[in-house]
């Protein structure tokens, strides 16, 4: 049997797959089939917003692979909640409080963190490359090579936008009001990722209302998924947005709260002169297991029939979890 584990960084929920404990891999479309069934509405699993792939890795400094599956089928090239949840497994299953992890662009730094909120264990994780030049996205027919706090009234007729792939792509804009925050938020959301003459492999949009000095609020539609309760890449483009575009409200030696409709995280803007990088640090919590055949998940039909979930302290939960996986 094969633990599947559902977990949730700011409630962006994701089962995780462990593929190194599999007598066979799942070949790219199983992987695919595997993810739309698990994520359906229609499924009577709990929900979820994509599927978080841990393969072996072949880079010396890398501890493990994680491949990021949407829950529209996409692959995505980051995911910042998600890659807290996995470094947390991985510390437990090698005993490792700090290691890199191998994703598609680069091999990322990981840290376990002081508790955010008491018995509410934390991670931080790099986020990295930046990247602002169309080309990373991409997007085209918008008249520029970057979008750094620009009208773009092919896309919208009173907000401004910035554009940052880290190396995801993201597309975000500062608001004053819940309509927008909310309501635009999904018009635009929904247009870029319909097929689109702009951004052709769709985009993550995050509206983003400023609370006060080194505080955000942002809410975010995700290419693949839709709107989620938070998007790791998202909140920390948006912060690295917020050191730019505000750099009277923003103090870079201090970490930026990012609320989010699933909680909170806190974000660090690193601005060095031969690399700017952002640590997102927040919860990876784990809520519970189906312990499922491994002939079903190449066949994508998972049911929670042999499952388990938390109904007490997270921690407690989490010490069984531990004994599982040794
Ligand atoms: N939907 C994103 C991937 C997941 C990112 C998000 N869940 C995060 O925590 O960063 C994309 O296609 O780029």
């Amino acid at each position: 049997m094969i633990n599947l584990f559902y977990v949730h960084g700011s409630e962006n929920h994701f089962y995780i797959l462990d593929q190194t404990l599999l007598d066979k891999t799942l070949d790219d479309q199983e992987l695919v089939n595997l993810t739309k069934q698990i994520t359906s509405q229609s499924s009577n699993l709990n929900p979820a917003d994509g599927l978080l792939v841990i393969n072996q890795s072949n880079h010396e400094d890398a501890l493990a692979q994680m491949r990021v599956i949407n829950a529209d089928g996409s692959e995505a090239s980051m995911c910042g909640n998600g890659l807290r949840c996995v470094a947390r497994y991985l510390s437990s299953k090698y005993h490792k409080d700090s290691f890199k992890v191998e994703t598609m662009s680069a091999d990322l730094l990981v840290n376990k963190h002081g508790e955010l909120a008491n018995n509410v264990p934390a991670f931080s994780v790099e986020i990295s490359p930046v990247r602002f030049d169309n080309k990373s996205f991409p997007f085209d027919n918008l008249n520029t090579t970057n979008i750094l706090n620009k009208a773009l009234p092919e896309i919208n007729d009173h907000l401004r936008f910035t554009a940052i792939a880290v190396p995801n792509p993201h597309l975000i804009s500062f608001v004053e009001n819940d309509h927008d925050l909310n309501e635009t938020l999904g018009e635009i959301g929904k247009k870029l990722n319909d097929p689109n003459p702009y951004f052709t492999d769709g985009v993550n949009v995050n509206f983003a209302k400023i609370l006060s000095r080194n505080n955000l609020f942002v809410h975010t539609y995700e290419r693949g998924v839709g709107f989620t309760n938070a998007c790791g890449t998202g909140m920390s483009a948006t912060s690295l947005a917020f050191a730019i575009n505000f750099p009277n409200l923003v103090d870079i030696k201090e970490p930026i709260n990012v609320y989010n409709p699933g909680g909170m995280v806190q974000t660090k803007v690193h601005d060095t002169p031969n690399k700017q990088w952002i640590e997102l640090i927040g919860n990876a919590t784990f809520v519970g297991k189906l312990s499922v055949n491994e002939s079903n998940l190449h066949s994508a039909n998972i049911s929670n029939e042999n499952s388990e979930f938390i109904d007490s302290s997270e921690e407690k939960y989490y010490q069984k979890f531990v004994e599982s996986i040794k």
